[in-house]
């Protein structure tokens, strides 16, 4: 048990809640195949979180960084998506030095609330209410992708989005238990503000994982 930990805790061993080749369905990357690995643990605590069977890590199975990214190389997906859960929770050094020597562009989804390990190609930055971000979050997001849960947070996402670097590309993307009523919303508040781009998250439309 002890050694297990200790693997976990220098990133050669993991908690995986599942991984799967799917379509990144959100962001930037939208559309592109991609080979997702849900990493298990989440203290963040998002209310409307969907996939709240992440949260707690001993309810998952724990992977060596190897048996990880042979399981990623088999798909052949040039493209590797590191979620959660929330992955930064982890020290993640070793599974993205290995990602990137099999020459996979390695991205990752984070709520930023702890710090970010790794070398990354493309970071989407989450920012959540229910654990503030560190700062360096902010420097680090190629894609900020606000959720927006009701009509409040237009200005909170803008106060975000003063604090990530120019070249930061900003997107909102509606709750999907609400989204009939917000995505008016959306549609009317990227068009009065032109530098925001909306992320649907397709795959649900898509009925793919
Ligand atoms: C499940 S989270 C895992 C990664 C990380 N913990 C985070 O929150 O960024 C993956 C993405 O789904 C978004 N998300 C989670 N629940 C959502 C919901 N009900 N509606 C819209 N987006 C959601 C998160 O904001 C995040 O961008
Ligand atoms: N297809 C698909 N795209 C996604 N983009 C971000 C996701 C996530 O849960 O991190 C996600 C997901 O769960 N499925
Ligand atoms: S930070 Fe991400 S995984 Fe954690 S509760 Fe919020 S949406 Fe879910
Ligand atoms: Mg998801």
């Amino acid at each position: 048990m002890e050694e297990i930990q200790k693997k976990i805790d220098s990133g050669l061993a993991l908690p995986i809640m599942e991984h799967f080749y799917t379509i990144q369905g959100e962001g930037r990357n939208n559309g592109e195949a991609a080979y997702f690995i849900r990493l298990a643990g989440c203290d963040v605590g998002c209310v409307w979180c969907d996939v709240k069977e992440s949260w707690d890590a001993d309810q998952h199975p724990v992977l060596s960084v190897e048996e990880i990214v042979e399981d990623a190389v088999a798909t052949n997906s040039p493209n590797i998506v590191i979620t959660g859960g929330e992955p930064a929770m982890y020290d993640l050094s070793v599974l993205t030095e290995k990602l990137k020597q099999e020459n996979l562009k390695v991205w990752m989804e984070t709520s930023g609330a702890h710090p970010i390990t790794g070398s990354w190609d493309w970071i989407c930055f989450s920012p959540k209410k229910f654990k503030k971000p560190l700062d360096e979050a902010y420097d680090k997001a190629h894609e900020l992708k606000v959720v927006i849960a009701n009509r409040n947070d237009f200005k909170w996402a803008e106060s975000h989005a003063k604090k990530v670097g120019s070249d930061c590309e900003l997107y909102l993307q509606p709750e999907w238990s609400r989204e009939e009523k917000l995505l008016p919303k959306i549609i009317d508040y990227v068009k009065e503000n032109p530098k925001w781009k909306i992320s649907l998250q397709t795959h649900k439309y898509m009925n793919i994982p």
